[in-house]
């Protein structure tokens, strides 16, 4: 029998892409000590998208060191369903691959689950998206990028804030996760729209207190989810 649907609840989820990369250990546990629910870790192929970050090798080495973190892998990547079983095996959590990147998405789903981790969705800003519907009962979460993909530090795209609300709608009971240009400027669209997994990098990142960001990220998204 499937599990009764639980009503989405509000995470934030820092990426590091912004972090020093030479020290990312402790940035990572920084994160977690400022009042992160989760790490969102962008994973980058210099194909899928213009830019290279890391692999599953630094999430092995990675996952000792914040063993409590819940690991959200980005994996913005050409062929998602070749690194499934690598990051599953280093500690990853939730493998969120993009639906452009696959011919199959529903099998690369069950791969996913499988292989022991929660399976994420994500859209590209110019995909439409009724694209990820048909295989919304696949997934645990749903991620409306709200920046191209490829880098941090970008502008927020406010016109995306119509995907988000056509999936809560759709979904009530859905993770919906927002990413790209995510901070205290941005987050009240986020939340009026239904998003309840945000992903912040460099408002939180660079931010002198971030834990003050990441609350006050949190709190705004609460008030909508009550
Ligand atoms: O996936 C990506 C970019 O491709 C994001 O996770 C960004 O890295 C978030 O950083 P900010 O836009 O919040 O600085
Ligand atoms: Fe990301």
């Amino acid at each position: 029998m499937a599990a009764p649907a639980q009503k989405p609840t509000c995470k934030i989820g820092p990426s590091i892409l912004n972090a020093d990369l030479s020290n990312l250990q402790e940035s990572c546990i920084k994160m977690m000590d400022s009042g992160a629910d989760y790490l969102h870790l962008d994973v980058m192929d210099g194909h899928f998208v213009p830019n290279l970050t890391f692999g599953h090798p630094f999430v092995k080495c990675l996952r000792p060191k914040v063993p409590e973190a819940f690991f959200d892998m980005h994996m913005m990547v050409s062929d998602p369903e070749k690194w499934v079983e690598p990051m599953a095996d280093a500690g990853a959590n939730q493998y969120t691959f993009h639906i452009e990147a696959t011919e199959n998405a529903k099998a690369l789903a069950r791969q996913i689950r499988e292989a022991g981790m929660k399976v994420g969705i994500g859209i590209k800003p110019g995909t439409p998206v009724d694209v990820v519907v048909p295989y919304a009962d696949e997934a645990d979460m749903i991620l409306v990028m709200t920046v191209e993909p490829g880098f941090g530090g970008q502008k927020f795209m406010g016109d995306m804030m119509s995907k988000v609300k056509f999936l809560r709608e759709k979904f009530p009971d859905m993770d919906i996760e927002v990413d790209g240009g995510i901070g205290p400027n941005t987050i009240d669209a986020c939340a009026e729209a239904g998003a309840n997994m945000i992903v912040s990098g460099s408002a939180v990142v660079n931010a002198e207190n971030p834990e003050a960001v990441i609350s006050l990220l949190r709190g705004r998204v609460q008030n909508v989810l009550q």
